[in-house]
């Protein structure tokens, strides 16, 4: 907790004073009310305050003209009012600071979360299940939110607890003191809820973790599902997980309740008890007494808030705790390497015993082999056998543990990545597609904005990207696609594309890659749901390129290799290069 408070307090900054401020302003306000309780109590039953601090209001108000009960009354009426108003006022301004604070925490927080994930090595993203990332962006930025506004309520109340408790001590000492010891052993038991709220936090996190998972599974699965009956089984799972959702949420709300419940029946008790003992045994009398069970009366107020919240916040932790679990996951704690500006020299790409073996023994080992500028080279190989892992060193997805790879002479490494990926367009067998128009689509390629666009020739630069679009759209047969559609390049394609076919999806991801301007195309499968013919008209397509890019072709027909310049194949790890004219005998 104290991390957290600490975390949320530096982010505040002086923000938080003005907060804070507010706050504490707020909070006096409420005591200086309180304090006028006694003289009213004292003018409405007789007109002698007793001694103290009552005594001297009841002075000052003779003092300023009001010698009778009524004007003094109405004197004090004339001062709650203005500050019932000044309160209100006060208690806006700290509610839109509050919230305005709050949540740019929680903005924050999930930022961070997003640039650790944006700026994690593809090593640690594929061991993470993507359930824990929405759940860290949804649900867990749900709890964090309620715990920054639970750490704020609990600062607000120990502000006025603090206050009231001295004002208490000032009018009545014993009965205060008596109170405040109380509220101590309330302090004592508070801890160890506190422990099992925890706890049961962390439980009602995971089962919503469980919940994630097996909606998102469903959904990423719901072909299948539907295709072979099984959305009943996931249904019940659901069920189940639903249920234990629930059952660590209303175990919590139930304690809770109990906590308030006993509580205000302790207090009352209290009550009745410094009644009895103050009208009885010490003859304390009735406007002092019954001021004093009030103040204590509005002093349980914000300890039972105090209480509640602190609960609230020690349930509400666990979701801190696993987001920062999350983004050191992520590789978030690792210091990021300084991005080089310089973009890589022109040149072959070369792998020099280049390796990648992953803990379970899979991967490639001794990797050798140039690739030209502006050549295709086909990659080929069993299931298994490593082309994913040599696609991924070669795109900077992964960095050789054994050997090194270089592009035009420099070394691919921490410091030339981000280069190198700038020049990289990748192409995955089921690419993913955004549910919006082609049009969208294609936008997304991610490629530099062209210089002209930078000396205002801009509608130079749209007439070259106009150009570059008819070209790779007659590339991949897109043209022929999109003249088709009622809709042209505005057709929506809806989730994940659902509304084109295989082979129409992959025209589009190769489309949106050339766009890109890439200076290497990599087609991981990417052309397998073509029919051979189109696959064939694409290739040739790409080959015949004005400014064709190095391509990288991974793929199991053989015919798919048929335009290489150079074949890889790949067998349990161990890369064999042919070249092309002996790879097209063997093929
Ligand atoms: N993230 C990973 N963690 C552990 N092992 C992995 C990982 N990715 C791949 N492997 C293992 O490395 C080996 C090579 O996998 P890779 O994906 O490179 O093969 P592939 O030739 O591309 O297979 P396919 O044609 O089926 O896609 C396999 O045995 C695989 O189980």
């Amino acid at each position: 907790m104290i991390k957290f408070a600490i975390e949320f307090a530096r982010f505040s900054g002086r923000r938080g004073l003005v907060t804070a401020f507010l706050v504490l302003a707020a909070a006096l306000l409420e005591g200086v009310g309180l304090v006028l309780i006694v003289p009213f109590f004292a003018i409405v039953v007789r007109q002698d305050a007793g001694s103290g601090g009552a005594a001297a209001i009841s002075r000052a108000l003779a003092a300023v003209g009001g010698a009778s009960a009524i004007s003094q009354l109405m004197i004090l009426f004339a001062v709650l009012a203005v500050l019932v108003v000044l309160r209100a006022l006060v208690m806006y301004a700290r509610d839109i600071s509050l919230a305005s604070l709050q949540s740019a925490f929680v903005e924050a927080q999930k930022m961070r979360t997003m640039r650790a994930l944006a700026e994690a090595s593809w090593v640690r993203i594929v061991r993470l299940s993507h359930a824990r990332i929405v759940n860290a962006l949804g649900i867990d930025s749900h709890q964090i939110t309620a715990a920054a506004a639970h750490l704020v309520q609990a600062s607000v109340a120990v502000v006025m607890l603090v206050f009231q408790a001295a004002v208490a001590l000032y009018f009545a000492p014993i009965f205060a003191a008596i109170t405040i010891g109380l509220m101590m052993i309330g302090a004592a038991f508070l801890a160890v809820t506190m422990r099992r709220d925890r706890a049961a936090g962390g439980q009602y996190g995971q089962a919503n973790l469980d919940m994630m998972s097996s909606a998102t599974g469903f959904l990423n699965g719901l072909k299948e599902a539907i295709a072979q009956n099984m959305q009943v089984q996931f249904v019940s799972e659901f069920e189940s997980i639903l249920q234990r959702v629930r059952f660590h949420h209303l175990d919590f709300v139930r304690r809770t309740a109990l906590n308030r419940l006993v509580f205000a029946i302790a207090s009352s008790l209290v009550a009745i008890a410094m009644a009895a003992i103050g009208f009885g045994l010490l003859a304390v009398s009735p406007e002092v007494l019954i001021a004093q069970i009030f103040i204590f009366m509005r002093m349980t107020a914000p300890a039972a808030q105090l209480s509640q919240t602190f609960r609230q916040l020690s349930f509400g932790l666990p979701a801190f705790d696993n987001i920062e679990r999350l983004e050191i996951d992520l590789g978030g704690d690792r210091v990021r390497h300084q991005r080089s500006t310089t973009p890589l020299p022109a040149g072959p790409v070369v792998l020099r015993e280049a390796g990648y073996r992953y803990p379970t023994g899979g991967g490639v080992s001794d990797v050798d082999f140039t690739i030209a500028p502006g050549t295709m080279l086909g990659i080929i190989g069993p299931s298994g056998s490593g082309k994913t892992t040599l696609v991924d060193l070669l795109a900077g997805l992964l960095m050789p543990q054994t050997g090194s790879i270089t592009v035009g002479g420099r070394l691919l490494d921490e410091t030339s990545i981000d280069d190198w990926r700038q020049d990289v367009a990748y192409v995955a067998q089921d690419s993913f597609i955004f549910p919006d128009s082609i049009a969208r689509n294609l936008q997304w390629n991610g490629s530099a904005e062209d210089e002209t666009s930078l000396h205002g020739n801009a509608l130079r630069q749209a007439e070259l990207r106009e150009v570059e679009l008819r070209e790779a759209m007659s590339i991949t047969g897109l043209d022929s696609l999109v003249e088709k559609l009622p809709q042209g390049l505005e057709t929506p394609v809806g989730h994940r594309g659902a509304m084109l076919s295989g082979g129409e999806r992959q025209r589009v991801a190769i489309c949106r890659a050339l766009l890109r301007r890439p200076r290497l195309l990599i087609l991981d499968e990417a052309t397998h749901a073509l029919d051979i013919a189109s696959e064939a008209r694409v290739l040739e397509g790409l080959s015949n390129m004005a400014r064709q890019p190095t391509i990288i072709l991974v793929a199991h027909r053989k015919e798919s290799l048929a335009r290489c310049d150079q074949i890889i194949t790949v067998e349990a790890g161990v890369a064999c290069v042919q070249t092309a004219m002996a790879s097209r005998a063997r093929l």
